[in-house]
């Protein structure tokens, strides 16, 4: 499940190896560019960190990055 704390959705993926890992990022950097928002993220071996801000909003949870992170979920279903 996404968390909204501190004005930032935020999630944490496992996966089974860093190849996983880096796999799933490569497509949520593709759904990003097609969206125009794009996340603040962090990547250790086989764990991806993202939290999704709207910079633009002034640093602010908007429907922006509500849509990204549906999108994002929609990859591992
Ligand atoms: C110029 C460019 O369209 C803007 O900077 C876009 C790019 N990606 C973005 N990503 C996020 N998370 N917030 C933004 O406000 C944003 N704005």
């Amino acid at each position: 499940m996404w968390r909204e704390e501190n004005n930032r959705l935020k999630k944490t993926f496992e996966f089974a190896d860093f190849q996983e890992a880096f796999a799933f990022m490569v497509r949520v950097a593709f759904l990003a560019e097609q969206q125009n928002h794009h996340p603040n993220w962090s990547n250790v071996y086989n764990s991806v960190e993202i939290e999704l801000t709207s910079h633009d909003a002034g640093n602010t949870v908007t429907e922006r990055d509500r849509k990204l992170a549906k999108s994002i979920d929609k990859i591992l279903q």
